[in-house]
C-alpha cells in the first residue's frame, strides 16, 4: 500500500510518536494479521487476509470480526478468527453503519441480534505485515521500520482553497446566479457573445473553460439582439447526456429562456425518427452490441452506404428496363449519373432516357420513374440490407484505418438478423396467450439472446436519416419532416459523429453555436476525425475561437489531468485560476479494499463538508453499482447510471459516460488500476475528464496494479 501524491505538492501531514494505547492497537493487529494469515494458509485461501477490523461486544463477550473478500472462520487459530465477506455478512453493516461505542441491532438468519461496536480500523499490509492502521483522525503507519502516527495518509483530507465557495451555493443563488454570471465573464468570453447573432461559432477549449456556459448565454445574446423576432421554440439545445440537459435546463430557465428545448442527442433523434418513419418497430434494443454500434457510428459505414445506392441504382434500373425491354439502356444512363442523391440520378437518367424514348414507349416508362420515385422514402428495407449485409459492411472495414474490424462485420450482422426475428409473443402467438406469461411478467425474450427480435437500435435513426437524404435529398416522408431549428446549440459536440450531425444539420435552419473539445472524446476511438469535419457534418462554416483559461479546476487538478493526457491533449494546458489541495492517488490491494475505503473517506467528508456534492466516478456502471453497494451501507449515497443527478449536496456514484459538461465539489475515482484503464488514448481521456469535474479536489484509488495513464502524472 502506499499512499502518494499525483501533481506537485504533498498533503500536509502531522506526524508523531505513538502513544502506549496505539502500540497496543499495532501488537493486537499484528497477533490478529498472523492468525489469519495461518488461518488462510490452512483453508489455502489468497493474501491479504483482511481489510478492515472491529472489535464488537455482544452478550458480554468480546469478539474479534475481520472484514475480507470470503468469510472464513477459524476457531483451531489462537483466540481463534473470523472473517467475514464485506459485502454479505448481515455484522459487516456494523462496521459500515456505527461509530466506536454505538450499539447495535441486526437481524442474523431472523434473529435480532444486538451489541455495541467497540473498536473499528481499516488496515493495510505490506508483504502480509500490517503497514497502517486508521486511528480517530488519522492512521498508525510503519515507514522504514518505525511505526508513526500520522495525518492524511489512509484516507484523505478533502480541502477546498479559503473563500472558495460550494457548488450548492453557486447553484443556490437561483436565477441571479446566471445573470451575475454574465457580468464575470472574461473579455474573450464576451467578444463570442457580441458576435453577430446570424453567425455560427465554434468555442473550443479545455475542461471547464466555460464553453457550456458561453454557448447558453449565447442563445440569451441573440434572444436580446433579435427582441420580438426570436422564438425560444425555434431554439434547441443538443447535449450528449441526461445529466448536462438538467443543467442546462436550469441554466436557460435562470436566464428567463425554459422554452428553449433541451434534449439529449439520442432522445432528439428517437422523437424525430418516429415521427418520419412511423413503421418502426416499438422496441429499442436493450444494449446494442459494440461492434455494430462502432460500426453504425462511423464515417466509414458512408462507403458502405454508398455502395449500397449503387446497388439500389442497378435494382431499379433493372426493373425499369424490364418495362422498357430496352436492354440496359436505363441501366447505363443511370450509371453514368454520379449524383449523391438518388432522386437526382433518377430524374436526370429520365430525362435522358424519356427523350430518346419513342412516344409509345413513353407513357409506360414514366410511369415506371414514377413508381420508383414514389418507392424511394422507403427505406426499411435499405436499412437492413446494410446493416445486414457483410460484403457491404465490408467496404466500411476497408475504409476505416483498421478502426472496424471483420469481427464487428459479423457481430452487426448477427445482431440485425436477430433483430428482424420476431419476438416470441409473436412467433407463439398461436399458444394461449397464459401460457406465455413469464413469472415476473417480462417478455418471454427478456435477458435471453432473443430479446433484440423485434427492436431497433438506437443507431439506427441516424442511418435511417442519411438514407433517407441520400435516396430523396429530404428528410421528409409522407408522415412527417424533420424539425426545424433556427438557433441549434450543440454542446459536447465531439461526442457526435459525422452520420449524427448531418441529421442536425438537416434540422438547422438558420445559425449554431457548437462546443466542444477533442480531449473529451470517451464514447470510442476513431468517431472524431478534426473540426472541419464537424462543421462540415452540420453543413455549416466558421472559424474556431478558443477558451484558454480553465475557471472549474484548481491548478493540481489541471496539472494531473494533463499529465494523465499527455499526448492526447489536443491543445496547451490551460490557464489556471486559483490554487488548490493536490491531487491524492492510493494503491491498495484490491476492489474490496478500495470500496471499504472509499466509504470511509466519505463518512470522513459528510462530517467535514456536509453540503458537498460529491461524486465516485467508475470506469463503467458495474463498478459503480459495486462500490455504491458497499458505499451505501455507511451512509445515503445514490447511483446514478441515467443522468438523474441531483445538483443537490451528497454522494453520487456513476460511471465516466454520465459525467460529461458536469461538475462536483470533489471527484472520487474508485478503479483507476491497469485493467480498468489500459494505457490507450481512449482510457487517457476517460480519466482526464473524470479528474476535472472536480471544483476543488480529487483523490484517485488503484485497487492492484495502478493504471499506467497515471505514470505522467506521478
Ligand atoms: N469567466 C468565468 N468566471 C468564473 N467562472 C466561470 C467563468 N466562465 C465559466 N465559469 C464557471 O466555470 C465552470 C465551468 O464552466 P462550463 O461548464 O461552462 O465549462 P465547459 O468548458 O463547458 O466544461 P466541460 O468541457 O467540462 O464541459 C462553471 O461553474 C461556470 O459557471
Amino acid at each position: 500500500m502506499a499512499a502518494e501524491n499525483i501533481g506537485v505538492r504533498s498533503q500536509a501531514r502531522a506526524v508523531r510518536e505513538l502513544t502506549a494505547g496505539e502500540w497496543i492497537i499495532v501488537a493486537e493487529q499484528k497477533r490478529l494479521a498472523a492468525a489469519a494469515r495461518e488461518a488462510a494458509r490452512r483453508g489455502k485461501a489468497g493474501a491479504p487476509p483482511y481489510f478492515a477490523h472491529m472489535r464488537i461486544c455482544s452478550a458480554g463477550r468480546a469478539r474479534d470480526v475481520l472484514l475480507g473478500l470470503d468469510s472464513h472462520i477459524d476457531t483451531s487459530a489462537e483466540g481463534g478468527i473470523t472473517v467475514v465477506d464485506y459485502r454479505r455478512a448481515p455484522i459487516a453493516e456494523v462496521f459500515f453503519a456505527c461509530e466506536p461505542g454505538d450499539e447495535y441491532e441486526i437481524e442474523v438468519n431472523g434473529r435480532t441480534v444486538t451489541g455495541i461496536l467497540e473498536r473499528r480500523h481499516l488496515v493495510t499490509f505490506e508483504e502480509d505485515e500490517p503497514s497502517a492502521i486508521t486511528v480517530p483522525n488519522g492512521a498508525l503507519r510503519q515507514v522504514d521500520g518505525t511505526w508513526r502516527f500520522e495525518t492524511g495518509v489512509l484516507l484523505p483530507t478533502f480541502s477546498r482553497a479559503p473563500g472558495q465557495p460550494l457548488a450548492v451555493d453557486l447553484f443556490g443563488r437561483g436565477p441571479d446566479f446566471q445573470r451575475n454570471m454574465a457580468a464575470l465573464l472574461s473579455s474573450d468570453q464576451t467578444a463570442l457573445l457580441e458576435r453577430d447573432p446570424n453567425e455560427t461559432v465554434l468555442v473550443l477549449g479545455a475542461a471547464g473553460s466555460g464553453k457550456t456556459t458561453v454557448a447558453i448565454h449565447r442563445v440569451a445574446s441573440i434572444a436580446r439582439a433579435r427582441k420580438g423576432d426570436f422564438d425560444p421554440k425555434k431554439a434547441l439545445v443538443i447535449v450528449p447526456e441526461a445529466g448536462l440537459r438538467h443543467l442546462a435546463e436550469r441554466m436557460l430557465r435562470d436566464l428567463g429562456l425554459d422554452a428553449v428545448a433541451v434534449r439529449t442527442f439520442d432522445d432528439w433523434i428517437r422523437a424525430e425518427a418516429r415521427r418520419i418513419f412511423p413503421w418502426l418497430p416499438a422496441r429499442e434494443a436493450p444494449e446494442t452490441p459494440l461492434g455494430a454500434r462502432r460500426i453504425k457510428r462511423h464515417p466509414a459505414l458512408f462507403s458502405a452506404i454508398d455502395a449500397l445506392l449503387d446497388q439500389r441504382t442497378r435494382e431499379l434500373a433493372a426493373r425499369i428496363d424490364r418495362v422498357h425491354a430496352g436492354r440496359g439502356a436505363i441501366q447505363r444512363a443511370l450509371e453514368a449519373r454520379r449524383e449523391p442523391i438518388l432522386e437526382k440520378r433518377l430524374e436526370r437518367g429520365a430525362v435522358e432516357v424519356l427523350a430518346a424514348a419513342s412516344p409509345k414507349q413513353r407513357p409506360l416508362l414514366e410511369e415506371a420513374f414514377r413508381e420508383e420515385l414514389r418507392k424511394l422514402e422507403d427505406v426499411r428495407e435499405d436499412l437492413y440490407a446494410l446493416v445486414g449485409d457483410r460484403a457491404l459492411l465490408a467496404h466500411a472495414v476497408r475504409d476505416s484505418g483498421g478502426d472496424l474490424t471483420r469481427a464487428g462485420v459479423e457481430q452487426t450482422a448477427e445482431h440485425t438478423r436477430r433483430q428482424l426475428d420476431e419476438p416470441s409473443e409473436i412467433r407463439f402467438a398461436h399458444v394461449d396467450a397464459d401460457r406465455l406469461v413469464t413469472l415476473d411478467g417480462r417478455s418471454l425474450d427478456d435477458g435471453t439472446p432473443d430479446a433484440v427480435a423485434g427492436t431497433v437500435d438506437i443507431e439506427d435513426y441516424a442511418v435511417l436519416f442519411e438514407l433517407l437524404w441520400r435516396k430523396t435529398g429530404r428528410t421528409q416522408t409522407r408522415a412527417g419532416k424533420l424539425r426545424r431549428a433556427r438557433h441549434l446549440v450543440v454542446d459536447e459536440a465531439q461526442s457526435l459523429t459525422s452520420i449524427e450531425l448531418r441529421v442536425l444539420g438537416h434540422a438547422l435552419h438558420g445559425n449554431a453555436t457548437i462546443a466542444g473539445d477533442e480531449a473529451q472524446v470517451i464514447d470510442g476511438d476513431g468517431y472524431f476525425t478534426s473540426w472541419d469535419d464537424t462543421l462540415s457534418a452540420l453543413g455549416v462554416r466558421t472559424t474556431a475561437s478558443y477558451l484558454k483559461t480553465s475557471y472549474r479546476c484548481p491548478r493540481p487538478i489541471l496539472d494531473a489531468a494533463y499529465a494523465i493526457l499527455g499526448p492526447e491533449a489536443a491543445a496547451a494546458k490551460p490557464a489556471a485560476v486559483r490554487d488548490g489541495g493536490p491531487v491524492l492517488h492510493t494503491v491498495l490491494p484490491n476492489e474490496g479494499h478500495a470500496a471499504v475505503f472509499v466509504a470511509e473517506a466519505l463518512r470522513g467528508l459528510a462530517r467535514t463538508e456536509p453540503r458537498a456534492m460529491v461524486a465516485v466516478i467508475a470506469h463503467d456502471a458495474a463498478t459503480a453499482r459495486a462500490v455504491h453497494d458497499v458505499v451505501a451501507r455507511a451512509l445515503p449515497a445514490r447511483l446514478v447510471l441515467d443522468g438523474d443527478f441531483a445538483f443537490a449536496p451528497g454522494v453520487e456514484i456513476t460511471e465516466v459516460a454520465q459525467v460529461k459538461g458536469l461538475e462536483f465539489d470533489y471527484v472520487i475515482v474508485p478503479d483507476a488500476n491497469a485493467p480498468s484503464y489500459p494505457d490507450t488514448p481512449l482510457h487517457r481521456r476517460m480519466l482526464h475528464v473524470a479528474l476535472t469535474r472536480a471544483i476543488h479536489q480529487v483523490w484517485i484509488l488503484s485497487p492492484g496494479e495502478p493504471s499506467r495513464c497515471l505514470a505522467g502524472g506521478t
